[in-house]
């Protein structure tokens, strides 16, 4: 399934949003579900289960991992769903039958499903039925029930004896499909997404009046309770080759579970020996503590099984990103063989993806200590070196990647707080990102990897139309699942999570402490919240505060949006430390995206206590339309820095104009150079200048108001001669990349237009005094985007975009 189409599928579901304790937000519902709901409709529901079902299983394997792991694995060990408890789910079930038939009050009437009335409990009713789908657990029991004329209704049972951790094994043997049952005062509630459901409030509401079909072998007894050990590794094992990580975690921990088991004496049940009542078979024992030497060889053998299983488990843990949860598995490894070379390293690894590279170091090194030659080793080694040198001396060579045109692999960049801090406004009162001394042109000021992104996938001509950006609601559902994900696997990112601001909660203004932003930081003394606490509309709300996409920031041209590669670079993503940046359409700060990785560079001369700040959205565009898109992506405020400040004032002289460029902009923001669009756009440059002229204004002021109409400009030079004697009243290319820079310094769009002059003037072969200056304007915009980096370096940059 496609990515966002999963999104918003299981935002669209129901009872997803009621898993997180959201009552209150509903996504659209599902339309077939809504009428067959209605019109009690079996075969529309059941399908409509099934689907739910499906879907649920496969999406939520992660949570019911989660579930697993908090519960002590007490379901993945041989517990819940072994057979033994399978047959004991059963025994409960026909017990509870036992206790609850006849339990029918006299004088309870029977009634229809037709009959009930919606949002009405009916007392002193009963409605009897048969299950007629599977149950699974999605906040509550969720099952159909089929009445005496055939309809059919969804029932959300509260079952107490049944929680989030059950299995499903167990849920499904509760409420077995094909059970007769009685529901006792029906009711039959309104859902919020306009479909109905029987809501059964407690457990003791519906009576087992027969338990429906047999169950099947394989249910009292899976296979896996046959296998050994060893072999329930080695299914680990087979699992983890087919990428099932999920399964091989579950397999290794019942191998686990059986070899601890099978050693640990203490552990074993003791019943006391059968008195005779069996015959003992010849050489078993009656006892379940085997002889000394029995437990010595099972210790023995059992002792690799269970470090290799801890230590594969570890492996799968990596690779579903539960990190912590890695490195205990690995170290329980460890200390069952201390030499265990993959141990050693998958512990590096999960040191690593802690940010814990000192600690990383040393494991590799210790492993490289066994095997020396091992190129795995070397370069992870080198890798957690690197970031350690990156936190510590806030040194990140990107020469590499760039040289490269940025083509191959992206460089590891840890995360990084350089010389910024969070602090309360003093203008607006609100919490922003200030340096805390003085820092030049180019400086990194923060590095930090996204918390979740999503990208289009343009590897089909198809999904070219959707772009993330945070006005595409779909895409924004896309993140949040992936939000929820993410903060099952580790309490930092929900500590991260949780101090951002958010538009549902307004006045979250505390300031969190920066050490939470660094790789390998002390935060732990901040309390946590569990991810039951974080709500789906509060992520929502975060999202909606703090989600940015690569507006303002794009290094390929916005002029024209239909080709691949500009698409490529489309992302929609939550930053920790950056979300705390305010927007400017006059910004002193400038975004580079390396893959998840975003770098911020500080784009003017900053005293320390000034405010750092960069646009979310494409700065190069007149005040109206940044304000429509700001509005347009939900971002709630006016901005009312220097420059809106200064077309506000001029919007009387400036209003016809801006209207004008609006109209042609909103037509077709892909320009095709020679039609009469461009040149209207081309003309608009002209009435601007002419503008400035009349108004008189300062050398800054005007270059503030081209920066606005940049787009008329560059069409203006592109449709030199077509344009005729009205070309000269354009001023020479310089000052339109110098107002750029008075205007959003390390622009992507002013990037561009910097490299394309450069070259021009080169290919038209200027004396060397024109392409020096226009090479120096360049590197500065160059500079500001991608850091302090040598001037060779900026220089093949700026041919490779030229060249583009
Ligand atoms: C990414 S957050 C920035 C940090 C935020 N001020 C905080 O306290 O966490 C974005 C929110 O900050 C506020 N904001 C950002 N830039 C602003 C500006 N120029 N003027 C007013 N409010 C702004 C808006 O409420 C916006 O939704």
């Amino acid at each position: 399934m496609e990515s966002n189409e999963m999104g918003r599928e299981l935002l669209n579901e129901l009872g997803v949003l009621q898993l997180y304790g959201l009552d209150a937000y509903r996504a659209p519902s599902d339309r077939s579900l809504v009428e067959a709901s209605l019109s009690r409709n079996k075969d529309g529901l059941l399908e409509a289960h099934i689907r739910f079902m499906r879907r649920f299983q496969e999406l939520e394997r992660d949570w019911q991992l989660m579930k697993l792991q908090d519960a002590g694995f007490a379901s993945s060990n041989g517990h819940e769903s072994s057979g033994v408890v399978a047959a004991e789910a059963a025994k409960m079930s026909r017990k509870k039958q036992h206790q609850q038939q006849g339990l029918l009050p006299k004088g309870m009437t029977s009634i229809r499903l037709v009959e009930l009335k919606v949002g009405k409990q009916h007392h002193g009713r009963v409605l009897y039925g048969v299950l007629c789908a599977e149950a699974f657990f999605l906040s509550l029991i969720q099952t159909l029930v089929e009445d005496e004329d055939g309809n059919a209704a969804r029932v959300m049972i509260d079952d107490s004896s049944l929680d989030g951790s059950a299995s499903w094994a167990k849920v499904q043997i509760r409420y077995r499909k094909g059970m007769k049952i009685a529901i006792r005062n029906p009711f039959l509630s309104d859902l919020p997404d306009e479909s109905v459901a029987l809501r059964v409030h407690s457990e003791d509401d519906v009576v087992i009046l027969s338990e429906g079909p047999p169950l099947l072998p394989s249910e009292v007894n899976p296979p896996w309770t046959k296998l050994d050990a060893a072999d329930l590794r080695t299914e680990g094992n087979r699992l983890f080759a087919k990428h099932d990580w999920a399964g091989a975690i579950d397999f290794y921990s019942k191998c686990i579970r059986k070899s601890l088991l099978s050693v640990s004496p203490a552990k074993q049940p003791q019943p006391p020996a059968p008195r005779g009542k069996k015959k003992k078979k010849p050489g078993s024992s009656n006892h379940a503590i085997p002889n000394k030497a029995t437990v010595k060889s099972v210790a023995l053998v059992d002792q690799d099984t269970v470090m290799l299983a801890y230590s594969n488990r570890a492996a799968a843990w990596m690779k579903l990103q539960h990190y912590e949860k890695a490195l205990v598995d690995a170290e329980e490894a460890l200390k069952l063989d201390p030499s265990h070379l993959k141990s050693i390293y998958r512990k590096g690894r999960a040191l690593h993806a802690l940010e814990q590279y000192e600690q990383a170091c040393k494991c590799f090194s210790e492993a490289l200590g066994l095997v020396s030659q091992d190129k795995d080793v070397k370069g992870a080694l080198q890798k957690s070196e690197i970031c350690l040198q990156q936190i510590q001396q806030g040194v990140y060579d990107l020469s590499k990647h760039l040289l490269s045109g940025c083509e191959g692999s992206l460089p590891e960049c840890s995360d990084y707080v350089g010389p910024v801090e969070i602090k309360i406004s003093a203008t607006t009162g609100r919490r922003g990102l200030f340096v805390t001394r003085d820092v030049g042109v180019g400086e990194l000021l923060l590095v930090s990897n996204a918390l979740a992104i999503v990208r289009s996938d343009t590897t089909s001509l198809e999904n070219f139309e959707a772009c993330p950006s945070r006005s595409n609601a779909s895409f924004r559902d896309d993140l949040l699942v992936k939000i929820y994900c993410l903060v099952l696997k580790s309490p930092k990112w929900l500590q991260h999570l949780s101090c951002l601001s958010d538009s549902e909660c307004p006045g979250n203004e505390k300031l969190p402490p920066m050490d939470l932003f660094r790789s390998g930081g002390k935060w732990g003394e901040t309390k946590l919240h569990s991810a039951q606490d974080i709500s789906v509309r509060r992520v929502m709300g975060l999202l909606l505060q703090n989600a940015i996409d690569e507006s303002g920031c794009c290094t390929q041209p916005a002029l024209t949006k239909s080709s691949t590669k500009e698409q490529q670079g489309q992302f929609l993503g939550l930053w920790a430390l950056p979300s705390f940046v305010n927007h400017s359409c006059t910004p002193t700060s400038a975004r580079l995206h390396l893959g998840d990785a975003l770098l911020l560079h500080a784009s003017r001369q900053l005293e320390a206590g000034e405010e750092v700040t960069f646009t979310y959205v494409n700065s190069m565009l007149p005040l109206q339309i940044r304000r429509e898109f700001l509005e347009q992506d939900s971002w709630k405020f006016q901005c009312t820095c220097a420059r809106c400040e200064l077309e506000t004032r001029l919007k009387e002289s400036l209003e016809h104009i801006g209207k004008h460029f609006q109209s042609l902009w909103a037509v077709n923001e892909t320009f095709i150079p020679g039609t009469s669009e461009t040149l209207d756009m081309a003309n608009i440059a002209i009435k601007v200048e002419h503008l400035l002229k009349a108004n008189g204004s300062y050398a800054y002021e005007q270059q503030l108001i081209r920066a606005s109409f940049f787009i008329a400009y560059w069409f203006g030079y592109l449709n030199l001669e077509r344009m005729g004697k009205h070309a000269l009243k354009l001023p020479p290319p310089e000052m339109v990349i110098d107002a750029t820079t008075a205007a959003a310094p390390g622009d992507g769009n002013a990037l561009v237009f910097a490299a394309f002059w450069l070259k021009k003037f080169e290919d038209q072969g200027a004396s060397k005094l024109v392409v020096n200056d226009v090479q120096n304007r360049a590197m500065l915009i160059f500079k500001c985007l991608y850091g302090k980096q040598k001037s060779s370096v900026l220089k093949k940059l700026m041919r490779a975009q030229a060249a583009n």
